[in-house]
C-alpha cells in the first residue's frame, strides 16, 4: 500500500492506492517509491519515501488507527449483511479480502521507534532536464533499522589529482571504507583526478556510484568517463544542489576552488538550516590545516559563531571521519532568527526555495 500526499492543482490531500504512482508518472523509471507531486500541468517531481515506515510521518496522526476502526465498522457491517453470511470459508470471503489486504500492512507503515519524522527527498528539477529520470530508486538507511546512519554520501573532491600521492590513497581509501559500510556514492561525475580515483575504487569494489554531471561537461574528452550511474543535470547550480540533496552526508577530500566552493556551500546551507546532514573533512597530510586556522580565525573575529565552529568534522582518514559522521549531532540552533529553510520539511515551501535558489 502506498500513502500518497499528492496536491495537483495545489490541493492538498491524502491518497490511499497501491496504484498511485503509475497512473501520475510518465514511465515506470520516472517515479520512485513515493510521492509524486506538481500541479495542474503535470508532475514536477518525486519525493522519495523508499522505507514505508517513514511514511507515517506523512499521515495525518493517527490516521492509520482510525483507519483500521473504520476498516472494522465496514467489516462488522458486512458480516452482518445476509449476503455474506454464506457457507464459505471465512478466508475466501470478501470480508476477509478486504480486511486483510488493508487492515494487514498497517504494521509496516507503523511509526519507526523513536517517532522520526518522514524523510523526504526531492527529486525536483522542474522537468527542465532530463536528470531526475529513473533515479533514487531503491535502498535509503536509517528510520531506527540496526544498518548504517546514511547509506549515500556525497564526495567533493579534486579534479586533479594533487602532487602528493597519499592524496590518490586516501581517495581510494575513502571508496572503499564506502563500499565496507554499504554506502552509495554520489559525486561530480567524470574520471579526472581524485573524482576518478574515488569514483572508481567504489565501483571497483562492487558499490553504487551516481555521478552528477552538467551536460555541458558531459562530454569525454571534458570530464572522462563516468562508472556506475549518471545524472544529468542543466548547470552548475543544479548539480550542486542535486548531490546535496540527494546525499545524506558530505565529505571534502582535497581539492581546488571547485571543491571548497561545493564544501563551504553544504557548510553555509548547514548553518543556515537547510540542512542538517553531517559534513566532514579528510584532512590528508593536514591539507585542510590552513582552512581550519582560517575557520579559527573568522570564529575568533566574529564572523563566525563559536557554535557553528563545530557544524562539520575532520579527520585525517575515511574510517574516522565516517565514523565521526556517523556520530554527528547537527549543532542545535536556538536563534529564532536563522531562517528555517529544511527541505524535509514543507514539500511546496521547499520546492519554491529550491528553484528559486537553482534561477540564481
Ligand atoms: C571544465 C574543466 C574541467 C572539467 N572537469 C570537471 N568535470 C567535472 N566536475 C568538475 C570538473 N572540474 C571541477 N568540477 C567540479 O568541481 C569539483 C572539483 O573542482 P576542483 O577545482 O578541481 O577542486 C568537483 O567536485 C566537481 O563537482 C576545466 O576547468
Amino acid at each position: 500500500m502506498v500513502v500518497t500526499r499528492f496536491p495537483p492543482g495545489g490541493r492538498r490531500g491524502w491518497v490511499l492506492s497501491p496504484s498511485i504512482l503509475p497512473s501520475v508518472a510518465e514511465d515506470a523509471d520516472s517515479f520512485c517509491t513515493g510521492v509524486p507531486y506538481g500541479s495542474a500541468d503535470g508532475v514536477h517531481g518525486c519525493g522519495l519515501l523508499s522505507d514505508s515506515s517513514r511514511l507515517w510521518g506523512e499521515f495525518p496522526p493517527g490516521g492509520v488507527l482510525l483507519l483500521q476502526l473504520l476498516l472494522f465498522i465496514v467489516t462488522a457491517l458486512l458480516q452482518t449483511t445476509p449476503a455474506f453470511l454464506d457457507p464459505a470459508p471465512f478466508f475466501f470471503s470478501p470480508t476477509f479480502i478486504l480486511t486483510s489486504t488493508l487492515v494487514f500492512p498497517s504494521p509496516f507503515i507503523l511509526p519507526p521507534s523513536g517517532g522520526r519524522h518522514a524523510e523526504r527527498r526531492w527529486c525536483d528539477d522542474g522537468g527542465h532536464s532530463g536528470g531526475c529520470q529513473g533515479r533514487w530508486r531503491g535502498r535509503r538507511g536509517g528510520g531506527g533499522g540496526g544498518g548504517p546512519r546514511f547509506r549515500r554520501v556525497c564526495v567533493f573532491c579534486g579534479s586533479s589529482s594533487g602532487k602528493r600521492s597519499s592524496y590518490r590513497d586516501a581517495a581510494v581509501e575513502l571508496g572503499k571504507e564506502l563500499v565496507a559500510r554499504k554506502m552509495d556514492l554520489v559525486y561530480g561525475g567524470g574520471s579526472l583526478g581524485l573524482m576518478g580515483e574515488v569514483s572508481e575504487a567504489v565501483h571497483n569494489a562492487g558499490g553504487h556510484v551516481i555521478g552528477v554531471i552538467p551536460t555541458t561537461l558531459m562530454g569525454k574528452e571534458i570530464t572522462g568517463e563516468t562508472v556506475g550511474e549518471v545524472v544529468a543535470v542543466s548547470g552548475m547550480h543544479q548539480r550542486k544542489a542535486e548531490m546535496a540533496r540527494n546525499a545524506d552526508a558530505f565529505i571534502a577530500l582535497p581539492g581546488g576552488y571547485g571543491t571548497l566552493d561545493e564544501l563551504l556551500e553544504v557548510i553555509a546551507w548547514a548553518q543556515l538550516g537547510i540542512h542538517t546532514k553531517p559534513v566532514g573533512l579528510l584532512n590528508v597530510e593536514g591539507y585542510y590545516d590552513f582552512l581550519l586556522a582560517f575557520i579559527d580565525k573568522a570564529v575568533d573575529d566574529g564572523f563566525i559563531r563559536p557554535a557553528q565552529r563545530h557544524i562539520f568534522v575532520s579527520a585525517p582518514h575515511a574510517r574516522d571521519l565516517v565514523h565521526k559522521l556517523e556520530e554527528y549531532a547537527a549543532v542545535e540552533e536556538d536563534d529564532p532568527a536563522t531562517p528555517k529553510l529544511r527541505w524535509e520539511m514543507e514539500q511546496v515551501g521547499y520546492s519554491k526555495t529550491l528553484l528559486a535558489e537553482v534561477a540564481l
